[in-house]
């Protein structure tokens, strides 16, 4: 069991390197240890039968684990003082038994508590992906997903060690302790008595060591986080450091960050490492005063050499748990500190589910109609300002205006991933917030600037806009978008894997896919965010025949970027400032020679018709 005392500055480290998402590296605190640690407790409940079984293995390899120091000590008073080899190898094959048991109880223990954590955690982490799912729009502008991601994934971790490897040794270590401490007071009082003089030693000496490497694990942390971010930037910068040739100085500030990393790791990593010899220091201490006062009870005819045996066997088992003890603590704290962030997520209300009266959508027609509209996303700061507009069935509605005048927000309210603030918007009549959402969103075609593609083959990103949709019919959207003739050009054609946000295509061909999207939906109102990034005259044009064909017999909101658009429309909104301040078709506004007049006369003007 000594020998595991080497194991420290590895255990150490580790748990202080996953000190949790919020803050890695620091040992945090939860702000409610009782409830966050019952809200876990709550995820092992339904194992509670086979929790009783891990404390059974682990009462039982703790008795083994007392047995074997015990038997020692009666084979030296019993068999060797009598030179009695039958009964010594009797003793050496139990000895040999209790100690092959120990092990073998231990990892049966831990098995099948790893095994139960992680059918556990799986529940956990299933709950709290569906629940982000659940959550609104506006969850997600204040959350990054760099911080999502990090709930998930690392806070689970840290829970994952605690729960799967602490919890047993939370429990061994205590029956060890509660286990050596009565067989040592049964066996003699006295050296019971100066045996305990090592608890705060090891206890003082480890909580000192820790504190000091757990300060250069933070710091080093914080170092690490610089370093990385560094990279990172670096990384995803690599056409701009190119372009402006600033690889030198990239690599100047790389240098500092790493120089200042391995400055602060070799710091804390010593101390780290210094634990290890120093504990087995503290524990040859142990031993050499055990050897003493006892050699010396014995001389006197007090002990048999046989309990003095038997004595040091358990002080070197004794240490061990004593000094877990102060580890678990915070490694424990750690993730009772994650798993409260985590139930945060899983306590925030989610996105206004219907209305308990809400309708399906039938066969859409797409009036649409707001009415005194307004909106903040920032209380306090309005956004859409008291807006009203209609649009007929069928017809193309143009948004111009400068950049954060409002226009996305207007389709952002027309989907409902925000709700208004006040006044209403209208679809065929019904009150958007009375539509069932799911028919509300199958309802609207949405094809943005920046098309979100996944990981997946073409042709599942097109069956995304339809999850029912044949094969073919995912082929015959692609057609009708245009977007067959340079599918059929890629390496696999349809069943070509497209990278994570489809950066294996370009800006033009993600767009077809979206109108692809688009077309196997079917949507009775299109929604649709024009390009602002140029894409080869080729591709645009394949990109405006799709468009149009989509467009037509649909309403259309279009936030336009192009003056083909924009006249072609059936009415033009103006936005500034979150108001519509100007509207009518593109000669009218152009002749009332007013705001939209000045932004075309200095932005459109020059574009091919
Ligand atoms: N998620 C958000 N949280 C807080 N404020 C936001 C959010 N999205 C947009 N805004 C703010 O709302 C205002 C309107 O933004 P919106 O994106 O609707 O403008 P836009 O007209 O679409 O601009 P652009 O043409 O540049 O896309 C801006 O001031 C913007 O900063």
């Amino acid at each position: 069991m000594a020998e595991n005392i080497s194991n420290a500055p590895a255990n150490l480290t580790h748990t202080m390197r996953r000190g949790g998402a919020g803050n890695p590296g620091r040992i945090e605190k939860p702000k409610d240890i009782r409830s966050a640690s019952a809200r876990l407790a709550a995820y092992l409940k339904p194992f509670a039968k086979t929790l009783l079984v891990v404390f059974l293995l682990v009462l039982g390899y703790t008795l083994s684990g007392l047995a074997a120091p015990y038997l020692m000590g009666r084979a030296i008073d019993n068999y060797i003082a009598n030179k009695d080899v039958q009964g010594l190898l009797r003793t050496v094959i139990l000895m040999a038994a209790a100690y092959l048991t120990t092990n073998l109880l231990q990892l049966a223990s831990n098995w099948i508590m790893s095994t139960t954590t992680q059918k556990a955690l799986k529940r956990l982490r299933t709950d709290l992906f569906s629940h982000l799912q659940k959550l609104s729009l506006s969850y997600y502008d204040h959350n990054p997903p760099g911080e999502l991601m990090s709930r998930l994934t690392n806070d689970i971790d840290v829970i994952n060690q605690a729960v799967s490897m602490n919890i047993t040794s939370l429990m061994a270590s205590v029956l060890s302790l509660v286990g050596i401490l009565v067989a040592m007071f049964a066996l003699d009082f006295w050296l019971a008595l100066a045996s305990l003089l090592v608890v705060p030693l090891t206890l003082w000496f480890t909580t000192f060591i820790a504190k000091y490497s757990r300060r250069g694990f933070r710091e080093l942390q914080a170092e690490l986080g610089d370093l990385n971010g560094n990279i990172e930037e670096t990384i995803s910068g690599q056409r701009v450091i190119k372009a402006f040739r600033r690889n030198e100085s990239a690599l100047d500030t790389f240098r500092e960050a790493n120089d200042a990393v391995y400055k602060t790791g070799k710091t804390a990593h010593t101390y780290a490492f210094l634990l290890m010899p120093l504990t087995t220091q503290i524990g040859n201490l142990f031993v050499i005063t055990l050897a003493g006062l006892g050699g010396w009870l014995a001389i006197k005819g007090l002990v048999t050499v046989g309990l003095i045996a038997t004595f040091i066997s358990y002080g070197r088992q004794f240490i061990q748990p004593v000094r877990q003890l102060s580890e678990l603590y915070n490694s424990i704290q750690s993730a009772l500190a994650g798993a409260e962030r985590v139930f945060e997520i899983l306590d925030t209300q989610p996105e206004v589910e219907d209305a308990p009266n809400a309708v399906p959508l039938k066969d859409v027609k797409g009036d649409v109609r707001f009415e005194e509209v307004n909106f903040s996303y920032v209380e306090g700061v309005p956004v859409i300002k008291n807006m009203s507009l209609h649009a007929r069935a069928g017809q193309t509605i143009a948004l111009v205006g400068p950049t954060g005048a409002g226009k996305t927000t207007i389709i952002n309210l027309l989907s409902r991933f925000y709700d208004v603030e006040s006044g209403s918007i209208r679809i065929d009549g019904t009150d958007i917030r009375d539509i069932k959402k799911e028919n509300l969103r199958r309802s609207l075609g949405i094809v943005l600037q920046d098309t979100f593609l996944f990981s997946d083959t073409v042709l599942e990103n097109i069956r995304y806009g339809r999850l029912a949709a044949s094969d073919e019919e995912c082929v015959q959207a692609a057609k009708v978008a245009d977007a067959d003739y340079f599918i059929r050009q890629l390496p696999q054609g349809y069943h070509t894997l497209l990278s994570e946000r489809g950066s294996n295509l370009s800006q033009g061909q993600r767009q077809l896919l979206a109108i692809s999207r688009a077309v196997l939906a079917d949507p009775g109102i299109l929604i649709l965010d024009e390009a602002t990034s140029s894409v080869d005259t080729r591709t645009e044009a394949h990109i405006q025949k799709a468009l149009l064909l989509l467009m037509e017999g649909r309403t259309s909101f279009v936030i336009a970027h192009r003056l083909s658009t924009i006249r072609d429309a059936d009415n033009v909104l103006v936005i500034r400032q979150g108001e519509i301040i100007e509207q009518g078709s593109h000669q009218e506004l152009v002749n009332q020679k007013g705001f939209y007049f000045n932004l075309y006369t200095s932005q459109f003007k020059g574009q091919i018709i």
